[in-house]
């Protein structure tokens, strides 16, 4: 994109409107006002002969004088990285973000092209500085800004729709990724935040490559997604179940997914709620692009069966506390009165779907555990299993502990990882490096080591196991022949 050069055309645009001005003046003092009125139309209308190019100003303040215009702001980081290159006077913020540590934008009177589908149009920086001086608190808003577009008159209709609708976007795109992202907690009915700044990515997260990208093309469809919801007519949410053990990757995943995306997190603490009424609150007060976690949902009490049971048996204690006369306060229940129907509706009820787009993300060690209800598809579209280190998602790890690629010792890692089962968290700390720079063969020995141990202890486990369970067989032939039960009858081949 070359800069605009538009000196030339100034110059005869001058001489055009002087000559204008001269004949205007000529034309104030001795016609009368319709004949005026008559020429001073069809010489606007001569002049834009001469000037094909059509001006559309965006103001920084419309309106409500203290709020900054969207549309402003949505250009002013649109053309940062236009700005960037080709502007030579430039603004300069500080972002906290760990990917750009600045904002960049045009100065005053300054001037960028930009191209879209072959079509180059202006934009030009300015500010009108209001003559009235009075006190204020807000000293800038007496300097109003704006940006122009300057483009060809040809180009109207899709400079109007394609191209403003094309940089409103993107622009507000890019603000998203740039701003500072939070991490909100709920205590009770109440948010509070902090700015969440884990560095977890997708590049460092140690999975099979397969299934991670099929996660970020996911993620990605999802995020570009608004006009496809829209046209299918349904809310613009995603759920996603992560499950698997402890130390999988499940919680870095998820920071991982907010990085990725540019998403706030909301971490839900469902124990702390109090009712329904409450959740639906805590749902209704999150803000668009984010993602709202559950974590260890099987935890949260009335959500499983298991957990229903134990409900029944608290209520049925409490009864039988009755009956004794215990004080009620001495056996209330401290649990959360979140029912499964009322987590449902968070997650698919219709103000679910209120303003813009939002992952909900549950994770749980045991995925058997939950109401089958809360996971079907549509509500939690995506079941995602993390599990324990495969080879591949080593070498992701061997990458960012030690800088390894390759290494004589990965085949013997191989066939121990095929073997045992070790999480991603622990083979992480057995690579975890112990000196600098790393002893990068002594730290691959000791995962080795740490390898064998647990499969030797696994072994050693099964054999225990198998030697309880043909134990248990014995007991159960021998009480089958003390009560006279005929063994081959009782699905024993009643060798013992
Ligand atoms: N797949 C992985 N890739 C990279 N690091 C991992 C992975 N899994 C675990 N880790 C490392 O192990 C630590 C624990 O992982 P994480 O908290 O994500 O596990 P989790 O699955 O959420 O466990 P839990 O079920 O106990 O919550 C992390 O700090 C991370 O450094
Ligand atoms: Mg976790």
């Amino acid at each position: 994109m070359n800069k605009f050069n538009t000196a030339d055309m100034l110059g005869h645009l001058g001489s055009v409107i002087a000559s204008v001005m001269f004949i205007w003046a000529i034309i104030q003092q001795y016609f009368p006002y319709n004949i005026r009125n008559f020429i001073e139309k069809y010489s606007q209308r001569f002049l834009t002969l001469f000037y094909p190019y059509i001006q559309i100003t965006f103001n920084e303040f419309t309106g409500e004088r203290f709020k900054r215009s969207e549309a402003y702001s949505a250009i002013e980081t649109y053309l940062g990285k236009t700005t960037s290159t080709q502007a030579k006077r430039l603004k300069a913020d500080v972002i906290k973000n760990n990917t750009q540590p600045l904002s960049l934008s045009m100065d005053d009177h300054e001037e960028v092209a930009d191209e879209f589908n072959g079509i180059k149009v202006y934009w030009s920086s300015g500010k009108n500085i209001l003559k009235t001086q009075t006190f204020s608190f807000y000293p800038n808003t007496d300097e109003k800004r704006y940006y122009k577009l300057t483009f060809h008159k040809r180009y109207r209709e899709i400079i109007l729709t394609d191209y403003l609708k094309h940089v409103l976007k993107e622009g507000k795109e890019i603000k998203v990724k740039n701003r500072l992202r939070k991490l909100y907690t709920n205590n009770g009915a109440q948010w509070s935040h902090v700015v969440f700044e884990h560095p977890a990515s997708f590049q460092t997260l140690a999975m099979d490559p397969v299934k991670k990208q099929e996660i970020i093309d996911d993620l990605t469809t999802f995020s570009n997604g608004e006009e496809f919801y829209n046209r299918i007519g349904r809310a613009w949410k995603r759920g996603y179940l992560l499950y698997g053990p402890p130390g999988t990757g499940k919680s870095t995943m998820i920071a991982a997914m907010a990085n990725f995306l540019g998403y706030d997190i909301y971490d839900l603490e469902l124990t702390a709620v109090k009712d329904n009424t409450e959740l639906r609150r805590l749902l209704i007060e999150t803000s668009s692009k984010s993602i709202i976690v559950i974590e260890d949902i099987d935890c949260s009490m009335d959500l499983t069966g298991q957990r229903k049971k134990e409900v029944k048996e608290e209520e049925e204690e409490v009864t039988d506390a009755a009956k004794k006369g215990v004080k009620p306060q001495e056996n209330e229940s401290k649990t959360s009165k979140v029912t499964l129907s009322g987590l449902l509706n968070f997650v698919d009820g219709l103000w679910s779907a209120c303003g813009g787009d939002r992952l909900i993300v549950f994770t749980t060690n045991h995925v058997e555990k939950l109401d089958p209800a809360l996971i079907r598809r549509g509500r939690m579209d995506k079941h995602i299993e993390l599990s324990y280190c495969g080879f591949e998602a080593f070498k992701v790890l061997a990458w960012n502990y030690l800088y390894l690629e390759t290494h004589e010792l990965f085949e013997r890692v191989r066939e121990l990882l095929e073997e045992t089962e070790m999480t991603p968290a622990d083979v992480a700390e057995n690579l975890m490096p112990k000196t600098s720079p790393p002893d990068q063969e002594g730290c691959l020995r000791g995962l080795i080591g740490a390898l064998e141990k647990t499969k030797e202890e696994a072994e050693m486990k099964k054999k225990v196991e198998e030697e309880e369970e043909r134990k248990k067989d014995l007991r159960e032939v021998k009480t089958g022949e003390v009560k006279g039960v005929n063994p081959v009858e009782n699905g024993s081949n009643g060798s013992v």
